[in-house]
């Protein structure tokens, strides 16, 4: 910082006297000492004081008698007009009342004549050095004016303190800042400021800097007057005299608590998931990294937990994101209460899985019980704001060292277990096995080979009657997908329709089914052979596809086939899903004139009052209870009850899996009037069953007494 030295511009001086020799001799004596001076010349006061009015010289030297006006009156008039103008007289008198005079007026100097010109060189000079101070101390003042300027109106808050640490000086943005005025806190020590959020440690370090004579700069956690934490970013230094002593110490702070936020804010996004607040994936995997290398280090176990929750998806489209949204958080807070708080790692992985880090675990039952433990809070109902709601969630647990040794192994395994205790129902855990890795690249591999399998034509349908035993005539034919795959040979529906499920292929596949089945039936129409229903499985996700019945209507309308010469089979399950969406669907595909018959009949929960509600024509009795049913009186009672169900609902009925002529007779003596199974024919394709056909001849009672094939 350079502080003026008052001296930037030379000073000018106006000599006024009447004698043209003396002013010509005098002005010789004046350039020659002071070079750089402007000097310039009046011969009377009138002309003198029209100069100093134009040029307002720093000094007038001036004879005392003159023509027109003296130079007393004409000192007078210059002094009003700047008091601060040097003024030195020349004068022949030395007497005390014209010095009086003089003094009165604030003439400077007084030189008597004869002019000694060193007495009068000496005088020009002090009025030099003393205008050069003047200059200086103005232009020093007008500096530190400027500069208290700026720290008044800083944006910066800025406190002064004495070497003790004792405040001296804040400024205005201080008291903005902190909201101490500066009364409360002159002759404090900033400690005023502290929030014990920063380190003492931090303190140390500043001050072993700044008493070094170095500048600390850093963050400060601070606290305002009224309690409101903030974040500042501060710098301090020592001030030092012309001898290098520290006097003071400044401090500048600013306020950066909305950096500081946004900086908070940007962590928080990248490292936390905004709907739980849980860590998200990013997160957990740092997390899991160290874990891992204090598990290997202090040869520890660790478990890593995968679990999603099920049915969420259903959830969430039936009831809405809002409900959905509000359910995961639900779930995250349940989670982690069934966690140690302070060691393991609750994370959300996206969508509905979540991810438990389990470090240090002295066994594997540690993390059993874990799951078991997240089981059973999820048997709980879950109290929404709008809505109470049940959902289950399966886990699959990898454990370090032995199912992997890094974090994407133990993910991996631990997301293959989920699928596994998946695939056993609801509410389930399963600990990773090496051999899941081999099915899961099975599965891998077959759902490559599956997403080809439409266009390449491997897939055909075959076809089973369903008979009416009272009269023997094939009154409906089932049609049952089968995958001929090149390398994996004949495929069937369960190995592949759970897997077309959860890819979504269903769809196209289920399309398909239903456009061969339904131009199959009016192929076997024309041929005229008597008129029979074609009947077609429908999964859960094909059910639940949005426009179903535009698209039903369809392939009707395409295959020109009538609506009642249409069956559609649906499992227990697929109706219990988003029952009024069901009802809905159901209506409209009854309208039309479709039959509805429900599929596996008594596996699953249906209960009485609901299946009243539905527009079905048939019930379905599963072939697990045909199996048995002449040895296992349970079976037996159960298929009583859906043939007397159906009677009470007026609902056809069907027993299928039959494969003996005992489970005939006694399904026969149930009063249960139709039949599929191996006993009549095994799913034939097409032109088997058109062969079938052929040798029928209507009505065949042969199908009444099979013995007589
Ligand atoms: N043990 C025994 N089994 C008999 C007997 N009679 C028929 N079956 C078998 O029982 C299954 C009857 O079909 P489902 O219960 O609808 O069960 C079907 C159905 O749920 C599903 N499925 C088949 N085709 C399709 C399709 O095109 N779409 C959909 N979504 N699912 C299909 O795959 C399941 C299995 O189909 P398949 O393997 O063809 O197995 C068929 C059939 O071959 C018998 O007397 N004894």
């Amino acid at each position: 910082m350079n502080i003026p030295d008052g001296l930037t511009t030379a000073p000018t001086l106006l000599y006024v006297e009447d004698d043209r020799a003396t002013r010509e001799l005098i002005s010789l004596v004046i350039t020659n000492k002071f070079p750089d001076v402007t000097l310039l010349q009046a011969s009377n006061g009138q002309e003198g004081l029209a100069l100093f009015k134009k040029h307002a010289p720093d000094i007038v030297l001036t004879d005392m008698q003159m023509p027109v006006m003296d130079g007393i009156t004409m000192a007078k008039e210059i002094k009003q007009l700047n008091k601060e103008a040097k003024i030195i007289v020349i004068s022949a008198h030395n007497d005390t009342g014209h010095i009086i005079d003089a003094i009165d007026i604030g003439i400077n100097h007084y030189v008597l004549k004869p002019i000694n010109h060193n007495k009068l060189r000496a005088v020009i000079g002090q009025c030099m050095t003393s205008i050069k101070w003047e200059r200086q101390i103005r232009e020093q003042e007008k500096f530190i004016r400027k500069l208290s300027r700026a720290v008044e109106q800083s944006p910066v808050a800025i406190i002064i303190t004495d070497t003790s640490g004792t405040i001296e000086y804040v400024n205005p943005r201080f008291t903005q800042l902190t909201g101490y005025t500066s009364a409360e806190t002159i002759g404090k020590k900033p400690h005023i400021l502290k929030s014990g959020e920063t380190p003492p440690e931090e303190y140390r370090k500043l001050w072993e800097i700044i008493s070094g004579g170095g500048e600390w700069w850093g963050e400060f956690h601070n606290r305002k007057k009224n309690g409101e934490l903030y974040w500042a970013s501060a710098s301090i230094s020592p001030i030092t005299n012309g001898n290098e002593q520290i006097t003071h110490f400044i401090a500048f702070q600013e306020d950066i608590t909305e950096r500081k936020q946004a900086e908070e804010t940007i962590k928080q996004m990248a490292y936390y998931d905004t709907l739980t607040g849980l860590p998200n994936r990013h997160l957990f995997n740092e997390l899991m990294h160290l874990a891992l290398a204090q598990a290997h280090r202090h040869n520890r176990l660790l478990a890593v937990l995968f679990l999603d929750l099920d049915r969420f998806k259903h959830i969430n489209d039936t009831l809405g994101h809002t409900v959905g949204d509000q359910l995961l958080q639900a779930s995250a807070h349940r989670l982690k209460e069934c966690c140690r708080r302070d060691r393991d790692t609750v994370a959300r992985r996206g969508g509905d899985e979540f991810i438990i880090l389990l470090p240090d675990i002295d066994d594997v039952q540690e993390a059993v019980r874990v799951a078991q433990k997240i089981i059973d809070a999820f048997t709980q109902v879950f109290v929404l704001p709008d809505i109470e709601l049940f959902i289950s969630t399966c886990i699959g647990i990898s454990i370090f060292p032995n199912d992997g040794r890094d974090t994407e192994t133990l993910i991996k395994n631990a997301d293959m277990a989920m699928y596994r205790a998946k695939e056993q129902g609801r509410s389930r855990y399963h600990l990773y096995t090496s051999s899941m890795d081999e099915q899961a690249f099975r599965r891998l591999t077959m759902e490559n080979s599956l997403r080809k399998a439409l266009q390449r034509e491997e897939f055909s349908l075959y076809y089973q009657p369903k008979v009416n035993i009272k009269t023997g005539q094939i009154v409906c034919l089932e049609a049952l997908v089968r995958w001929q795959n090149p390398e994996m040979g004949l495929i069937l529906p369960n190995q592949f329709i759970p897997l077309a499920e959860d890819t979504g292929l269903i769809i196209p596949l289920g399309e398909w089914v239903l456009r061969t089945a339904c131009a199959q039936n009016k192929t076997w129409q024309l041929l005229n052979y008597p008129p029979m229903r074609v009947a077609v499985n429908f999964s859960p996700r094909q059910f639940q596809q949005p426009r179903l019945t535009d698209m039903v209507e369809q392939i009707l309308g395409e295959a020109d086939l009538a609506p009642c010469w249409l069956e559609l089979e649906l499992t227990e399950n697929v109706m219990l899903q988003n029952v009024e969406k069901t009802v809905q669907t159901l209506n409209r595909l009854s309208n039309l004139g479709i039959h509805i018959s429900i599929d596996d009949f008594g596996t699953g929960y249906s209960s009485l009052s609901y299946i009243k509600k539905l527009p079905i024509q048939t019930l379905k009795i599963d072939r697990s209870f045909v199996h048995d049913i002449n040895t296992n009186a349970d079976d037996a009672a159960i298929a009583i009850a859906v043939i007397t169900m159906a009677q009470s609902l007026r609902l056809n009925v069907i027993a299928e899996g039959v494969e003996t002529l005992e489970q005939m007779k006694l399904l026969d003596g149930l009063n249960c009037p139709e039949m599929q199974g191996y006993l009549f024919s095994k799913p034939l394709p097409v032109a088997e069953m058109t062969t079938l056909l052929s040798n029928i001849k209507w009505p065949d009672m042969t199908w009444k007494d099979p013995t007589l094939h």
